[in-house]
């Protein structure tokens, strides 16, 4: 199986997909979605928490994807975990051959259904990054040797049309430092606002997976953006709006269509997240032209070398 580190060393053209774990222990679904994304994506992230919502385990989960053949990417935040859990899960993830970890800070508590929790917070993104070097060297975050390091490759997120951009791209600069090697961005709703961000972060030698968030409900639009900050321009709404319960999820694939054909061309790769509807990544990347014509990933055709 080529996997994520060997495609973003052969400068390929990168699709990621994100599948939700459950709230639950009932996987048939999961693994239904992941199944259709064989062959069509090179890694598959699963979400630690995702917006603080109770779901199973990302380090479970990654190993059921990659026993069926995909090679995962762990999501880990530092909201649920301290140092110690932090370092004990990357170990395990890499006893568990998963080699892929985007470190997070992670949502606030207060964002999820379990508000009452107590929220960590001991590391953040940019320390989580600096323990997988650590490990990878061989040595706790004290510095004390381990018993055989890891080799993972690490990545993170961006916020890429945050305004203003600058803390933004500071934040950035400082994950690349810490050894960040490719990053999956937040959703993308303003190409023109994106590519200005990927003129800054072009000139680091770092690999940038662009978001592209299916919006397939009206109902999902006003959640991202109430809930996660995610802007979504009101001429996105008033479509979904327009198109009543019938039509929403079809303008919602247009939408993203329309965002990967203006943003393909100026990143590195397509990073697709579906919210629950998982099932319509393999139809997105068909209709936008993202499927391998043979077997396996090919260069994607009109995909951009940088
Ligand atoms: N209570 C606390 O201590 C908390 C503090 N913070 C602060 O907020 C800031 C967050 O910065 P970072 O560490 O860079 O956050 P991060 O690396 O977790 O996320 C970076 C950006 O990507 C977005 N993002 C998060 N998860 C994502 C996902 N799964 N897919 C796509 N995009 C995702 C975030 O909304 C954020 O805009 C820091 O200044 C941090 O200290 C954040 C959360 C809690
Ligand atoms: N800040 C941030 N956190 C994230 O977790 C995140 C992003 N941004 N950006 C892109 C995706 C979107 N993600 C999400 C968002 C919500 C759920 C979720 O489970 N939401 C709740 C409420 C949904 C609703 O009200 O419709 C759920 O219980 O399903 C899962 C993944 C994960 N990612």
């Amino acid at each position: 199986m080529k996997t994520l580190r060997d495609a973003l060393e052969s400068g390929e053209f990168i699709l990621t997909a994100e599948c939700l774990p459950p709230k639950g222990t009932d996987i048939a679904e999961f693994c239904s979605h992941a199944r259709r994304l064989l062959g069509k994506v090179h890694a598959v992230n699963v979400n630690d928490n995702p917006a603080a919502t109770l779901h199973a385990s990302p380090l479970a989960l990654s190993k059921v994807l990659l026993d069926m053949g995909h090679d995962p990417i762990c999501q880990i935040t530092g909201r649920d975990r301290n140092r110690l859990a932090i370092q004990s899960d990357l170990l395990g993830l890499h006893i568990l051959d998963i080699r892929n970890v985007l470190c997070l800070t992670g949502d606030d508590i207060t964002l999820g259904n379990q508000k009452e929790g107590k929220a960590v917070f001991d590391l953040e993104s940019v320390e989580i990054l600096q323990v997988v070097r650590s490990l990878n060297e061989g040595k706790e975050m004290t510095g004390k040797p381990i018993q055989g390091a890891t080799a993972l490759l690490p990545g993170a997120a961006v916020s890429p049309e945050a305004e203003p951009l600058e803390p933004a791209l500071m934040q950035f600069g400082k994950k690349v430092e810490a050894g960040a090697r490719f990053f999956q961005t937040q959703a993308v709703f303003q190409p023109d606002r994106f590519e200005r961000f990927m003129a800054q972060a072009r000139k680091s030698n770092v690999n940038i997976l662009a978001g592209v968030l299916l919006l397939r409900s009206l109902k999902m639009a006003r959640y991202v953006t109430e809930h996660l900050g995610i802007f979504v321009p009101e001429r996105f709404v008033q479509k979904l709006e327009r198109a009543g319960k019938e039509g929403e999820l079809e303008v919602g694939i247009e939408i993203a269509l329309g965002l990967i054909e203006a943003i393909r061309g100026k990143c590195d790769g397509i990073h697709l997240m579906a919210i629950g509807a998982e099932e319509q990544i393999p139809v997105i990347l068909e209709r936008a032209g993202l499927l391998p014509k043979g077997p396996g990933l090919k260069k994607a055709a009109g995909g951009a070398d940088g």
